[in-house]
């Protein structure tokens, strides 16, 4: 059966690649388009079951809200989540049990799979830094992937029995060592002519390894919205990361 699409943030840059996607995907109808301004309720006129939301932090939570109270799934990679927020959507989604949201901090298969190496290298090495590189235009700092990266590391220092890592740097200015992510430095580079971009580098006596992915184009994170947005109308409840729905 044909999966009726609808794309909020359709103008724009991952929004609008969105909207090319979806409407080439053979299983799938594009049936709305929203941007800035649009009224929410075109979703339901149009009979969306999915909606794939790609706007802003600031917008995230009120097109959530909507659309889970008017019982349409959705795939989010919108970024800005906290542990405050994602307790509100669980809140909403136990008022909907029957209804799937899917939370992306990244679609694209590399940075996926960089992000599970990085889980399995930290249990073997004693330092750990984050570097995100990205588009002068991002919304926000550090970005979602990097900031979910930084806690799966933390995570699995911690099942490893590693301690959390000590900074012995005592003068320098401040944001100098990055942001701190439950014990992993954070840094984030914004560069015009750059899209998205992350490497984590590990070290340990004598020896570094360095994980890195490049996101080129828009294109990469569209075979893992597709993917959502089938997935998500058979799973209901939260998915936090699409490797939940690969089969790594
Ligand atoms: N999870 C992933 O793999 C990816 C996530 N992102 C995230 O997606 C978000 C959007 O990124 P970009 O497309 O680069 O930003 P952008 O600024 O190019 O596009 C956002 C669009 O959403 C629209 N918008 C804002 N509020 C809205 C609302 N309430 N209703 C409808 N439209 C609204 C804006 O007018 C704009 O056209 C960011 O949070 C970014 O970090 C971006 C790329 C990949
Ligand atoms: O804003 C972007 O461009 C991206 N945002 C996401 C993030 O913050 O991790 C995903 C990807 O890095 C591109």
């Amino acid at each position: 059966m044909t999966l009726r699409v609808a794309v909020i943030g359709a103008k724009g840059r991952i929004g609008s690649e969105a909207v090319e996607a979806v409407a080439a995907a053979p299983d799938m109808e594009l049936v709305a388009t929203l941007g800035r301004g649009s009224r929410l309720e075109e979703l339901t006129e149009a009979g969306a079951q999915v909606a794939v939301e790609l706007t802003h932090p600031d917008s995230v939570m009120g097109n959530l809200d909507h659309c889970l109270h008017h019982g349409i799934h959705v795939v989010t990679g919108t970024t800005g989540w906290t542990e405050e927020r994602l307790s509100t959507v669980r809140g909403w989604l136990d008022e909907a049990p029957e209804l799937g949201l899917l939370i992306a901090p990244n679609f694209s298969i590399g940075a996926i799979l960089g992000m599970r190496f990085s889980q399995i290298a930290a249990r073997y090495f004693e330092s750990v830094e984050v570097v995100e590189l990205h588009h002068d235009g991002k919304a926000d700092a550090p970005s979602g992937t990097a900031t979910r990266t930084a806690q799966l590391i933390a995570a699995a220092r911690a099942e490893a029995g590693r301690p959390v890592q000590q900074d012995p740097t005592t003068h320098s200015l401040p944001g100098a060592r990055g942001a701190d992510v439950d014990g992993v430095p954070v840094h984030a580079v914004r560069l015009r002519g750059l899209l998205a971009h992350q490497q984590v580098m590990f070290g340990d006596t004598g020896e570094t390894l360095t994980i890195r992915h490049d996101s080129l184009h828009h294109s990469s994170f569209m075979p893992g919205i597709l993917l959502g947005a089938r997935k998500v109308v058979e799973t209901p409840g939260l998915t936090l990361g699409l490797e939940h729905f690969l089969d790594l």
